[in-house]
C-alpha cells in the first residue's frame, strides 16, 4: 500500500514492454529538450526547426509548446508565479512521459523560474533533460511587449515580471555580432548536441 500526494492505496503497474524496448524499436533515446527564453525570443521557431530536422533524419520528436498547452491541458492557469509553477510542473510530467515513450520531447515555454526548470530536470532519469536557453533580442510579433510597456498587460515576463536565466544549461543560443542565427543554424546547434550525446541512436 502506498500514499502518493493526495492518493492513497495506489500501486505502480509495470508493463513488460518498457522504455528500452521502445527505444530499440525507434532507434533513438528518449529525452527532453527544454527550450527556455523570453516571449518572442524564438522558442517556437526553434522547436519547429528541431522537430523538422529530426523528422528528416527519421527520428521521432514531439513539441510541447507553452502557448498551445494553454489552449487545453493548462487552460485553467494564468500568469501568476504560482500558476506558472504549476504550468511548468504539468509540462515537466508530460515531457517525462514522452521521454519514457522513447521520443525526443521538445518543450518550449518561457519557464521563467530556475527552481521550476530544475524540478523538471530532477524528474528525469540520468541526464535526459537538456536545457537550451535562447539568449537573443526578443521580437514582438504579437504586440505584447508594446501592450505591457503601455501598462495594458500586467506581470509580463521581462517587463514587470522576472526571468531567471539558467546558471548551467547544456545549450546556449546567442547572437553573433548582434545578429541572431537563422532558425536552421539554431536547430543545428541542438541536433548536433543530441547526436554527440548519443540520443539519435539506440
Ligand atoms: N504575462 C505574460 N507573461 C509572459 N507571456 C504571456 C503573458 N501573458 C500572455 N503571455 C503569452 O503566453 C505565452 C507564454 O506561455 P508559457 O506557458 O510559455 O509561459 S510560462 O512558462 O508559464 O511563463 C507567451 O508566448 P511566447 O511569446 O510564445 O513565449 C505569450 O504569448
Ligand atoms: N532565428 C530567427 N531569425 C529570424 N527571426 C526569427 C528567428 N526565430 C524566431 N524569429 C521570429 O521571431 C518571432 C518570435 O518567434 P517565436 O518563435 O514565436 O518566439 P517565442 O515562441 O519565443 O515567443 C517570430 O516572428 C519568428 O518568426
Amino acid at each position: 500500500m502506498a500514499t502518493v500526494g493526495n492518493s492513497t492505496n495506489i500501486f505502480w503497474q509495470e508493463s513488460p514492454i518498457g522504455r528500452l524496448e521502445r527505444q530499440k524499436l525507434l532507434n533513438q533515446k528518449g529525452c527532453v529538450v527544454w527550450i527556455t527564453g523570453l516571449s518572442g525570443s524564438g522558442k517556437s521557431t526553434l522547436a519547429f526547426s528541431v522537430n523538422k530536422e529530426l523528422y528528416s533524419r527519421g527520428k521521432l520528436s514531439y513539441i510541447l509548446d507553452g502557448d498551445n498547452l494553454r489552449h487545453g491541458l493548462n487552460k485553467n492557469l494564468c500568469f501568476s508565479a504560482e500558476d506558472r509553477t504549476e504550468n511548468i510542473r504539468r509540462v515537466g510530467e508530460v515531457a517525462k512521459l514522452f521521454a519514457d515513450a522513447g521520443l525526443i520531447c521538445i518543450a518550449s515555454l518561457i519557464s521563467p523560474y530556475r527552481k521550476d526548470r530544475d524540478a523538471c530536470r530532477a524528474m528525469l532519469p540520468d541526464s535526459n533533460f537538456i536545457e537550451a536557453r535562447l539568449l537573443v533580442d526578443a521580437r514582438d510579433p504579437k504586440g505584447l511587449y508594446k501592450l505591457a510597456r503601455a501598462g495594458k498587460i500586467k506581470g509580463f515576463t521581462g517587463i514587470d515580471d522576472p526571468y531567471e536565466p539558467p546558471l548551467n544549461c547544456e545549450i546556449e543560443i546567442k547572437q553573433k555580432d548582434g545578429v541572431c542565427p537563422t532558425p536552421n543554424a539554431m536547430a543545428g546547434q541542438v541536433v548536433s548536441y543530441l547526436e554527440e550525446e548519443g540520443y539519435l541512436h539506440f
